[in-house]
């Protein structure tokens, strides 16, 4: 009756991405054919069909033929299972009702499936609010048994055959709907997709292109299942009279006429049953089939509770912005689950060509920090912030309407070359607007002014056109899309709330989608396995920039061949896992830089690779951004690595900054004991091997049980009372250095050291960086010495494997 499976969404998930991403599929199928259970589910299934086709043709005249002479008879050779109260032969009327019972149970099962599809992947399309509200729907259609929901349909449909289709198509929805919706949201979460939604990929396309296609096996195999309930179903309304009417017959029917006869003689009812298990077991035992071939398997669920005691906040010190606005501005970011809040007050700017690190232990809160900022947390996580701006616009969720407001009159202003006349006749409008709207209140006024001061500055921001080649969105926008802007703004877009959220949710994405990229962590999972490298990059260029599928093909292979993929157009028309680590994590940075970002945000991204690829993918990102002038927020545990490619580093732990210095800083004079303890346990060449390695006792605090004061107290050889009572909140000490520790002057000779050829306890990190070259502020090269110091090196020669930086058809 319903689309049931023995297998729950998480082994479908599995199965989905096993078949997909293993390989070696043909082999598969053919060992499931071969296998006891696939031979006899074939066997089964092409009998039902065969039957379903032929036996109307051999046996129809046959079944329906009275003869009054035969009437009840029992099993006999000329009736193997006797006559009915008309003397028709049974064994013929089963046979030739199989294709009625068969059609009928498939296009209920049709109904089913395409209402279900539709519903279970609602939310994907239509948001997270629409998504709550059809999956609350789903959750109570799903709690009442398919049998009484298909009676009830039955009798709104009518008694018939159609009202029985329907009533089982509609009886068979909910449960498809649970399993789509389920799997929808496993595959949503991936990192594929969020790298889509990052390039700014629409809902619709995201689910075609990205979403379906990893869960059409699963759904196969469902629906296929789903039949062999539906049969059954069919069966049993018929049986109750509510389903094929007379003349027509179905094994449902044929069962009801069956059991009035049953003690005169049993073996006339019996048939009809038999055909229905049997029929019902061919679809059962094709989907476990096919379960197999596709290699269902149970998965793990990955669930994280959600309470937590709070934790007393503590504000970090804003960077100023300084003479150039930044091209992200985060103040006091909070990512919450429910009562836990693994960031903590995260306060960070990036700056046009600044590679800025973010490092800390698993768990410090790096990657949610990232995500945040890409827009990329889901509910039930929740994102807060004093500032979240990115290119001057505003990514908050409130104020998203008002921030691309504001954009979207920039944009427009550009177009008449009058920008800052009109941020001044908005201001004048406002202070007139002010002085006749007293029944205003006072918190509304003040938002409005700073609303227009905010518009002004972000419009002087342009004028100083601080990134005329790349960050104004009027630039990147077809001409036909800038049409299209104004004409809706002139019809009084703004009047109309729900018409103007949605707009500004598109241009938020078209923002993003254009100046943001994200290269994570794992490239096998953020490059969608189904569908060919080349294909995935040009969807980008497709989307935003409404190239051609030729154009945007030569521009995904030029991307490949400027990050290093030898054999680019070849290699375009393979699969993912047809690529090597290293290649893979190379087509995720060209994908990255298909729509020239202005920012680059790259979560752990040489952690899965060996030192060799790591180092040229690190020269990659370090040659990108040199000659782009790209921002870099680059995530790692790893101190070493983030000491190679940044400017300046970040230091997170239990969810906040708590140093940010420059890299130079990071070997001799970090203030924080617990940078000085990632520093001192990276391994080099001048370790101690006769001492061991320095560790950091302890672990990290859990977000759901972060101990009052400093939570880094518990493992610091500095704490004190002060340390374990109260938080220190990140405080500048001198430009561009904050820090937060009580005892910030004493850190540096507060770490152990085992190294034997450092001076004065100085931890060496081995430094490799061969250049970043061009205008980013890591300008020289430099090369760590036994004391730890960088200096300037020598070797000026750049990597000829990995050198080039990307090519010129910027668009
Ligand atoms: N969806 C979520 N729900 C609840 N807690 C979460 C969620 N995502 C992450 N967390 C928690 O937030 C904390 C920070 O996670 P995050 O992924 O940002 O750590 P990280 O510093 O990037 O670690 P790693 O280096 O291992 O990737 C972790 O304790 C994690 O368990």
């Amino acid at each position: 009756m319903t689309a049931a499976t023995n297998s729950g969404p998480g082994e479908l998930m599995a199965a989905a991405t096993k078949a997909v991403s293993a390989g070696g599929a043909a082999k598969r199928w053919t060992a499931a054919l071969r296998s006891p259970l696939g031979i006899t589910a074939a066997v089964l299934l092409a009998g039902v069909l065969l039957l379903a086709v032929v036996a109307p043709l051999i046996w129809q005249g046959r079944a329906e033929a009275v003869q009054s002479a035969e009437i009840l008879q029992g099993p006999s050779s000329a009736h193997p299972v006797g006559t009915d109260l008309l003397g028709r032969d049974i064994l013929a009327r089963v046979l030739v009702a199989t294709r009625l019972s068969v059609g009928l149970a498939l296009l209920a099962t049709a109904i089913g499936v395409t209402a279900g599809l539709l519903l279970g992947t609602a939310p994907v399309l239509l948001g997270r609010r629409a998504g709550r509200w059809i999956g609350a729907f789903i959750n109570i259609a799903v709690a009442f048994p398919s049998l009484l929901l298909a009676l009830f349909f039955a009798v709104i449909f009518g008694v018939g055959a159609k009202g029985a289709v329907l009533a089982i198509g509609f009886a068979t929805a909910p449960a498809f709907a649970r399993l789509t919706q389920t799997m929808a949201a496993t595959i949503s979460g991936r990192d594929f997709i969020a790298a889509a939604r990052v390039a700014g990929i629409g809902r619709l396309r995201i689910l075609v292109r990205h979403v379906l296609p990893n869960i059409a096996e699963p759904l196969v195999v469902s629906a296929t299942m789903a039949a062999g309930a539906a049969l059954l179903s069919f069966a049993s309304l018929s049986f109750l009279g509510l389903g094929v009417q007379a003349p027509s017959y179905d094994w449902g029917r044929l069962l009801g006429e069956g059991l009035a006869q049953i003690y005169v003689h049993p073996a006339g009812a019996l048939a009809a049953g038999v055909a229905v298990v049997l029929a019902a077991m061919a679809f059962n035992l094709a989907g476990e089939a096919v379960a197999r071939a596709i290699g269902l398997r149970s998965a793990q669920t990955n669930q994280r509770t959600q309470t937590a005691p709070t934790h007393e906040e503590q504000r970090a010190e804003p960077e100023p912005d300084g003479p150039e606005k930044p091209l992200l501005a985060v103040e006091n970011l909070h990512v919450s689950f429910g009562a836990v809040t693994p960031v903590r007050g995260v306060s960070l700017t990036v700056r046009k060509g600044e590679a800025i690190g973010i490092v800390g232990e698993s768990g410090s809160g790096k990657s949610l920090t990232a995500l945040a900022i890409a827009q990329l947390i889901e509910r039930p996580g929740h994102v807060r912030a004093d500032r979240l701006e990115f290119l001057g616009t505003d990514l908050r969720e409130r104020s998203t309407a008002r921030g691309l407001a504001a954009l979207r009159e920039r944009s427009a202003a550009h177009e008449l070359g009058d920008l800052r006349e009109r941020s001044e006749a908005s201001e004048r409008s406002g202070a007139a607007g002010h002085s006749n709207a007293g029944e205003r209140s006072k918190p509304l006024e003040r938002s409005d002014m700073r609303e227009r001061s905010d518009m002004r500055e972000r419009s002087d921001m342009r004028e100083r056109s601080d990134a005329p080649e790349r960050s104004d969105v009027r630039k990147r926008s077809t001409p036909s899309k800038r049409f299209d802007m104004r004409e809706r703004s002139g019809k009084g877009e703004r009047s109309n709330a729900r018409d103007g959220s949605e707009l500004s949710k598109n241009e938020l994405r078209r923002l993003l989608g254009t100046s943001l990229s994200m290269v994570f962590q794992d490239p096998m999972t953020s490059l969608n396995p189904t569908q060919r490298v080349g294909r995935q990059l040009a969807e980008v260029v497709r989307e935003h920039q409404g190239a051609d599928r030729r154009t945007a093909w030569r521009r995904a292979v030029d991307r490949l061949a400027a990050v290093r993929i030898p054999g680019a157009e070849r290699r375009a028309r393979q699969l993912p896992h047809e690529f090597s680590g290293g290649m893979r994590q190379r087509a995720m940075i060209g994908m990255g830089v298909m729509a020239n970002p202005a920012l680059i945000i790259a979560d752990e991204p040489t952690t899965a690779l060996d030192v060799t690829v790591q180092r040229q993918v690190l020269q990659l990102i370090a040659n990108i951004r040199a000659a782009e002038r790209v921002g870099l927020l680059f995530i790692s545990h790893d101190v070493t690595v983030v000491g190679q490619v940044c400017d300046r580093v970040l230091v997170m732990y239990a969810g906040r900054i708590v140093e940010d210095l420059p890299t130079d800083a990071l070997l001799h004079d970090a203030r924080h004991p617990y940078t000085r303890a990632l520093v001192a346990a990276v391994p080099d060449m001048t370790t101690d091997r006769t001492k061991p390695l320095a560790v950091i006792p302890g672990r990290p605090p859990d977000p759901h049980d972060v101990p009052a004061g400093c939570p880094y107290a518990p493992r610091c050889p500095l704490a004190t009372d002060q340390c374990r009572r109260q938080d220190p909140a990140l405080t500048s000490y001198a430009a561009g250095r904050r820090v937060a520790c009580w005892h910030a002057d004493l850190a540096p000779a507060a770490v152990p050291d085992n190294r034997a050829a450092t001076t004065g306890g100085q931890a060496a990190v081995p430094d490799n960086r061969a250049t970043t070259g061009g205008q980013g502020a890591v300008s020289e090269k430099r090369a760590a010495t036994a004391d730890g110091h960088f200096v300037a090196a020598d070797d000026d020669k750049t990597d000829d494997q990995i050198a080039a930086p990307l090519g010129g058809d910027r668009a």
